[in-house]
């Protein structure tokens, strides 16, 4: 299958309260109703009760609770350690992925009739991923695991970032700018296409907001209207000299509304109401779009530092192996030793449709007979990856945030195109 037919994942982030959850829901809604069944994977497990069925949902696999229980941790700590349980099954996510997103069977000839073709099973194939993540952005955004389930999503998949905003919390140019920063950082730290989200259109309009981000001098205007209005800030009625209104806050608006123009150029922008429905097929226009600049522009990137990785990995291993028969002494070709049997992948994971009932009470709930083996493996594996993803954090070599600043380079080739 070439990517470009490939299903979407759509990764919603967004600030507690800013609508995510009614968000998914309406998308989850609108493409049943064009009945193109979504996948649909819920990240959060702290939310008590989601209004759609997920396909893998993280609470079925960590109970939260007793996360926080075991590891005596607060509300963060706990959606961060469940985070990190749960990116030790993202194999066997994947794995499921793959499965529900293959292409349909060929025809089979039936048993009655062996020269004429059975018309395969009914099988509509998946075009949306969609995934629900922590109201706390920070702890999914930042945090090791949530690049690992990022990175593991976006190298088989396009992927974009739909970043939902709460319209009506954003009128002023100080919220405002602080909600652009915030999508700024998630854009830079994840390097995937994003769709900015005005969410609840029906008790806000966004077109102030549109406005803001194509023409600077409308941006400066209204900051200078709340400076000379006294409602610098956000604040109705207020002195004008919250945070040195006057002076500093309002240059120092102005210049970050200069430097953001360049980072506005590669947002798609859409109003939506996930109340009223309003704005959703738009919204569905620029996933299309970013899809395409993701298989465009993202994904020979993504190729790249995936093949770079598996280089360094081939060289380590060699290099490891030369010192284990150096320690050992031993002559010889050392062939036979390189290649191990390939194992079997594990098949299952906490997904609601295969679910079993679970057992309560355990951290993990979802083991099952061919964990138990493959244990080890994991453990080796998850070490493996968190090591890489904190590695990457630190912006060692070959990570994300070293050399790689594809998309730095993406924007700079975009600006001159
Ligand atoms: N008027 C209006 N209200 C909305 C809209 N979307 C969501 N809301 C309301 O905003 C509040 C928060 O919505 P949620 O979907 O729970 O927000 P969330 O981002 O998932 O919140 P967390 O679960 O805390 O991360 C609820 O009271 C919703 O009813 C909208 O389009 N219009």
């Amino acid at each position: 299958m070439s990517t470009a037919d490939l299903p979407v994942a759509i990764v919603c982030v967004g600030m507690a309260g800013s609508g995510k959850t009614t968000f998914m829901q309406r998308i989850n809604s609108n493409l049943h109703s064009r009945k193109q069944i979504p996948y649909v994977i819920n990240l959060d497990p702290a939310v008590r009760s989601v209004p759609f069925d997920s396909n893998i949902d993280i609470r079925d696999s960590v109970n939260y609770k007793e996360v926080m229980r075991q590891y005596n941790l607060g509300p963060n700590g706990g959606i961060l350690t469940s985070l990190n349980l749960f990116a030790t099954k993202i194999d066997q996510i994947l794995g499921l992925l793959e499965k529900r997103t293959a292409p349909p069977p060929p025809p089979v000839p039936s048993a009655a009739n062996p020269t004429h073709n059975r018309p395969p099973p009914q099988h509509k194939p998946i075009k949306h991923i969609l995934v629900d993540t922590p109201g706390q952005i920070e702890v999914f955004v930042w945090s090791a695991s949530g690049d690992i389930l990022l990175n593991a999503l976006a190298s088989s998949y396009p992927t974009v970032i739909a970043y939902i905003i709460d319209t009506p919390r954003t009128t002023s140019t100080s919220t405002f700018m602080s909600n652009m920063l915030y999508a700024c950082s998630i854009l830079y730290k994840t390097k995937l296409p994003m769709i900015l989200v005005f969410n609840k259109t029906d008790a806000q309009d966004a077109a102030f907001a549109k406005e803001w981000m194509t023409d600077f001098e409308a941006f400066q205007a209204a900051l200078r209207n709340e400076e000379e209005g006294g409602s610098f800030g956000g604040v109705e009625g207020g002195n004008g000299t919250m945070g040195g209104g006057s002076g500093y806050m309002g240059s120092l608006l102005n210049s970050m509304s200069l430097v953001l123009e360049e980072f506005y150029r590669h947002l798609s922008v859409v109003g939506v109401s996930s109340m009223t429905g309003d704005g959703i097929d738009e919204f569905f226009d620029s996933v299309q779009e970013k899809k395409e600049e993701f298989v465009r522009d993202y994904q020979p990137e993504l190729e790249r530092r995936r093949e770079q990785r598996e280089k360094e990995k081939v060289a380590k291993r060699e290099k490891e192996l030369g010192r284990l028969m150096k320690d050992m002494n031993v002559s010889g070709s050392s062939k036979s030793m390189r290649k191990a049997p390939p194992k079997e992948e594990p098949e299952t994971v906490s997904d609601a449709e295969d679910m079993e009932d679970d057992e309560e009470g355990g951290m993990m709930l979802d083991d099952d007979e061919d964990e138990g083996e493959d244990i080890d493996d994991q453990e080796s594996s998850l070490d493996h990856r968190y090591r890489k993803a904190l590695k990457d954090n630190r912006g060692d070599e070959g990570g994300p945030s070293g050399d790689d600043f594809s998309f730095m380079r993406y924007m700079h080739k975009a600006n001159l195109g």
